[in-house]
């Protein structure tokens, strides 16, 4: 892991200028595990956030055997699969990224077997895989739980030859939907996925499937079929927009009555997010593909109920939870998706905000104002979050750990600084 690293910020400026959202880490992840799939030819995938969470992607992929170079100035990741010839998702890369679980798919097809001694990502409560493994079952897989030298359970999913069958999800899980095409895609036959996420990291990823050669239908409406191919080809992609990344710019702009134009920012992704952001007093004016975004009047009090898309996204509910802080009366958050995903509240109250939690509800009695504190980042979203506060705060604040951030935020402090922020990341 290295030394501490840190963000420390000095709020009280007011945002201004262009900034470039990064490309999306929720789309290029399970196209790093697509990538992996195609036995010859290099893949090619343009618009790659540099994020911590690419880089254990781009080690995990070697781990196993890929030849992967991530060329960070031109953003650019290729990968050489022809070569995989590990299962194993050792657990010092796999649990540090929730998107080591999309390389499965890739070692059952190519190698028979995926050998899983973790699976990491955020700490948001209960994170179940279940959609996952009945899946792969549905389609012939065996799956069984070994305690490993460590003593932690290590999974291990053997393959046959995986054929087409009815699967579904009880809920639209996005990994979970991202997976079962990934594997349904070089199965024997038709596959049914019913409850399928309509997210639109999954649509992006079902286009370079398709790209590949692919059979896949019915994207985008909750039913999507597949018709099994005998191979997948290597091709060139370019990662859709981050919607997060941007949402959070958005909220930057909110907290500080700033004016910005988000390059690559497309507004129908931020789905409910936009509408409630516009009630709290937030102006959009979406020109091509850039987003005007300013906020001159105070911010109104609002109600969010986290969802899967379109819904309001559960990964900016930490950043409107800072932002509400600002709100001239109270906020009601109910998040609906994760059961652990609150510790920011107490992070923000040392802050100066007065936030009442109970279960997965939460009351924000704005408007308070807030001052710089040392603070911790429990997650990436509670991290970008408590960046967002430290911009409207007086005083300094020191955000730890920097890493949660930097899991999912490329370039931070620069992008910031560029818009006149006071913000630097150290090491400590
Ligand atoms: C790498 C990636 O894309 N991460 C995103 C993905 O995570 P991830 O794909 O892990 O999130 P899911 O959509 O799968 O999970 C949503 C909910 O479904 C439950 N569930 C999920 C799968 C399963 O097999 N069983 C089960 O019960 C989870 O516990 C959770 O409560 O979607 C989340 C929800 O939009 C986002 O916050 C994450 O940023
Ligand atoms: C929960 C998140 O990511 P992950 O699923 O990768 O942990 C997130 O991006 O906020």
């Amino acid at each position: 892991m290295g030394h501490e690293v840190r963000y420390r910020v000095r709020g009280g400026r007011r945002l201004q200028g262009t900034v470039f959202v990064q490309g999306a880490k929720n789309a290029v992840l399970p196209m790093i595990g697509a990538s992996l799939m195609a036995g010859e030819g290099r893949t090619v995938l343009r618009n790659v956030p540099i994020i911590e969470d690419v880089r254990r992607a781009v080690e995990l992929a070697r781990a196993i055997g890929a030849k992967a170079e991530l060329h960070e100035a031109e953003r650019t990741l290729v990968i050489d699969a022809s070569t995989l010839d590990n299962p194993v998702l050792p657990a010092e890369i796999a649990s540090r990224f929730r998107g080591s679980f999309l390389f499965v798919p890739a070692l059952l097809h190519r190698l028979g077997e995926a050998v899983i001694e973790g699976v990491g990502g955020c700490n948001l409560g209960s994170r179940n895989l279940d959609f996952h493994y009945n899946g792969f079952k549905r389609m012939g897989a065996t799956v069984t739980e070994q305690v490993g030298d460590n003593g932690d359970g290590v999974i291990h999913i053997k393959a046959g030859n995986l054929r087409g069958a009815t699967l579904y999800c009880d809920t639209p899980s996005h990994t979970g939907t991202e997976n079962l095409i990934m594997a349904a895609a070089l199965a024997e036959g038709t596959t049914l996925i019913k409850n399928a996420a309509l997210e639109p990291e999954v649509l992006d990823n079902i286009e370079i499937l398709r790209a590949m050669g692919a059979k896949i239908s019915g994207g985008g409406t909750g039913f999507i079929t597949v018709e099994g191919v005998k191979s997948l080809t290597a091709v060139e992609h370019i990662v859709m927009p981050d919607r997060i990344d941007a949402g959070v710019f958005v909220m930057a702009a909110a907290i500080t009555g700033g004016e910005l134009s988000l390059v690559g920012a497309n507004l129908e992704h931020l789905g409910v997010a936009a509408d409630k952001l516009e009630q709290m007093g937030v102006e959009f004016h979406q020109e091509g593909a850039v987003l005007q975004v300013r906020r001159d009047r105070p911010l109104r009090p609002i109600n969010v109920i986290t969802d899967e898309y379109p819904g309001f996204a559960t990964d900016l509910q930490s950043p409107i939870m800072a932002l509400s802080c600002l709100a001239d009366g109270p906020s009601y958050i109910y998040e609906r998706i994760f059961d652990g995903r609150f510790k920011l509240a107490d992070e923000l109250t040392k802050m100066g905000a007065s936030i009442e939690v109970d279960g997965n509800r939460a009351k924000v009695n704005g408007a308070t104002p807030l001052r710089g504190a040392e603070v911790e980042a429990h997650d990436l979203r509670c991290g970008s979050a408590l960046v967002l506060a430290g911009l409207a705060a007086e005083g300094e604040t020191t955000i730890t750990s920097a890493y949660y951030l930097d899991r999912g935020h490329a370039h931070t402090a620069e992008r910031l600084s560029q818009l006149g922020a006071d913000i630097t990341r150290e090491t400590v």
